[in-house]
């Protein structure tokens, strides 16, 4: 990690090749200790995917052309019975404050299925995933072949990256049980396999993507948090397991152009509260932690609190931002145990320290959204 002249200090992510990562033989636990482990970023980024920059081009410009849509045809393609998790979403989360989010626009799908099920109780147990993809087909047609294409293909290295997660987790378990080879050893390993990641997410029907838009700041706005490191994105952590970012794109009238104010994107608070601005290329897929994977390995890997700043100065003026998340996460049926050393949304946890995946969700967004339809 090198430091850029910017202040606040800007960090680069750690990269892995995907020529490195494709190699199941290869050891990356350092790369992934350094970008994960107890005093890494919680990110690290994947360098030349083939395909991936014109794929993240093609679906970030279409951002912009989504928000500005007539609002009846935004409407069309709301959802509220999901609470807003599929199609468009503007307005529905509420912020830190309580108030409504007005910054972002939304677009939500699972680029892997449109209908990840026709039973009707699972549709109404799990709303929020087992629902079905809003395409604005008529409107954007373009959007639908765009938004799978990068959404199957973040999805392809994040199982890359989570097969070498497993192994490095695999790496530091044993050398913290060093007498590990008394034990019965089959035991352990398949105990071990239960919480390992990529069959996890290998096995799940619940990938969700979101292309986001951040509006252009008014300059009223600009003044009034000017100072807030959060001012487009307040801080959180992500709920899944592993999440695939682009690097941002930012725009003018749908006009890429670079951003005028170095001090504007992503931010993280390190392991020991640090705040850091943190950089990764266009061309790079970065991956971050969610809270789900902390719950799955009992804390040794940590989620990251991130959020976005806000662009200032009269250059900012009409600068409109881009990006996309791939959010990967267990299947709703997937049973989480929430082990007494992880101290995340405790109050949601029943006793006995057990949920399914979809169950947890659902609590959740009965915390960050209005109550259920
Ligand atoms: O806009 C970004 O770069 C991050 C978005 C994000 O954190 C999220 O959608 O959870
Ligand atoms: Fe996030």
């Amino acid at each position: 990690m090198s430091f850029s002249s910017e202040a606040p200090p800007a960090l680069r992510t750690v990269t892995i090749s995907y020529a490195q990562l494709q190699d199941k033989n290869a050891d990356l636990s350092a790369k992934i200790e350094e970008g994960f482990g107890p005093n890494g970023l919680g990110i690290l980024s994947i360098t030349d995917v083939p395909g991936y920059c014109s794929a993240r081009q093609t679906l970030l410009h279409l951002s912009p052309r989504l928000a500005s849509l007539p609002e009846e045809v935004k409407k069309e393609i709301e959802d509220p019975h999901s609470r807003y998790n599929f199609g468009w979403s503007h307005g529905k989360e509420k912020l830190e404050s309580g108030k409504p989010d007005m910054l972002k626009g939304s677009f939500y799908a699972n680029p892997i299925l449109d209908i990840p099920t026709t039973e009707e109780s699972l549709i109404y147990r799990y709303p929020s995933y087992c629902g079905q993809n809003i395409w604005p087909s008529h409107a954007l047609p373009e959007l639908e072949v765009a938004f799978k294409a990068l959404g199957k293909l973040i999805l392809e290295v994040g199982l890359m990256v989570a097969y070498h997660c497993d192994r490095y987790d695999e790496t530091a378990d044993s050398s913290s049980y060093p007498y590990l080879e008394f034990f019965d050893v089959s035991k352990e390993m398949k105990m071990h396999e239960d919480k390992s990641l990529e069959p996890i997410l290998l096995r799940s029907r619940c990938h969700k993507g979101r292309l986001l838009y951040y509006f252009p700041m008014q300059q009223s706005n600009c003044s009034q948090d000017g100072d807030s490191m959060s001012s487009w994105c307040g801080w959180h952590t992500d709920h899944g397991s592993l999440t695939g970012l682009t690097c941002g794109m930012f725009l003018r009238n749908t006009v890429e152009m670079p951003c005028s104010d170095g001090a504007a994107g992503l931010y993280i608070k390190t392991r020991t509260g640090q705040i850091v601005k943190v950089v990764y290329g266009e061309d790079e897929i970065a991956y971050q932690i969610g809270e789900t994977t902390e719950i799955m390995s009992r804390g040794h890997l940590c989620a990251t609190p991130h959020c976005v700043r806000a662009p200032r100065g009269d250059e900012a003026f009409g600068l409109e931002r881009s990006t996309f998340a791939l959010f990967m996460q267990p299947d709703w049926d997937e049973k989480l145990n929430f082990p007494d050393v992880v101290h995340i949304h405790k109050e949601l946890i029943p006793a006995g320290g057990s949920l399914t995946f979809g169950e947890y969700t659902e609590k959740l967004l009965d915390k960050y959204y209005h109550l259920k339809m």
